[in-house]
């Protein structure tokens, strides 16, 4: 599903994150790393926001030579999400919906289930961090991407709406779709397989630990 190989990435001549190869089947995988060990950095690169040297391919479609089909089948959720504050979450979600091609029922199923629609059609510079945190994740799930990135999805959400996005990443990955998590909260519910990001590369881990 997700293919790296020779991937290397640094700032400014220093080393970050070194992964020979790394294959990873269809299913929801956990970046496990302290901070600083480079989890983002991964997420980035694979979601197409940060120059790398080697190789990512996601169903066969490598990231530089074939960038636009790429980028339909990937979505990323920052974990501090940042929009331009004169804009409403409307805007933002008619924007995701055309470029995205996704259906109005989608979004709008999409926007209940997590309390967006309560709010959307207030502008950006009004919404508490959490209040932000759920519009970029329900524009990670629209449309219909293969994986969906998603860096600390937990952070700044209250309990029930943790609760909510656990049970939406279960559903959508029941339809084959991969997630690629990175949370330094547990969420064992969906019974990840583990990437412990350490040691400057990263670790496909055997179970849980
Ligand atoms: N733009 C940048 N320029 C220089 N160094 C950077 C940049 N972004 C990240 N780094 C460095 O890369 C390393 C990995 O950072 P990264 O943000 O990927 O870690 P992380 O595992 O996501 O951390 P956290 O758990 O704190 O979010 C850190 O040493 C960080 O200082």
């Amino acid at each position: 599903m997700v293919r790296i190989g020779n991937y290397s990435k640094s700032y400014n001549h220093r080393l970050v994150l070194q992964v020979p190869a790394l294959e990873l089947e269809t299913g929801i995988y956990w970046l496990k790393g302290e901070n600083g060990s480079g989890k983002t950095t991964f997420l980035k690169s694979v979601a197409g926001l940060l120059p790398f040297e080697g190789t990512i391919a996601v169903q066969g479609v490598s990231i530089k030579k074939n960038p636009i089909n790429y980028r339909q089948l990937v979505s990323y959720a920052e974990a501090e999400p940042l929009y331009p504050t004169f804009l409403t979450g409307d805007d933002l979600l008619k924007f995701y919906r055309q470029t995205r091609k996704a259906d109005s029922s989608q979004i709008n199923t999409l926007a209940e289930a997590l309390g967006v629609s309560n709010y959307s059609q207030h502008k950006i510079g009004a919404y508490s961090s959490g209040m932000a945190k759920k519009l970029s994740l329900v524009l990670a799930f629209t449309g219909a991407p293969k994986l969906i990135l998603l860096d600390e999805p937990f952070i700044t959400l209250d309990d029930h709406s943790q609760q909510i996005l656990t049970n939406l990443i279960a559903d959508v990955a029941q339809q084959g779709i991969t997630f690629i998590i990175s949370s330094h909260q547990p969420f064992e519910a969906l019974l990840p397989v583990a990437l412990a990001v350490a040691n400057q590369t990263i670790t496909p881990q055997p179970a849980l630990c």
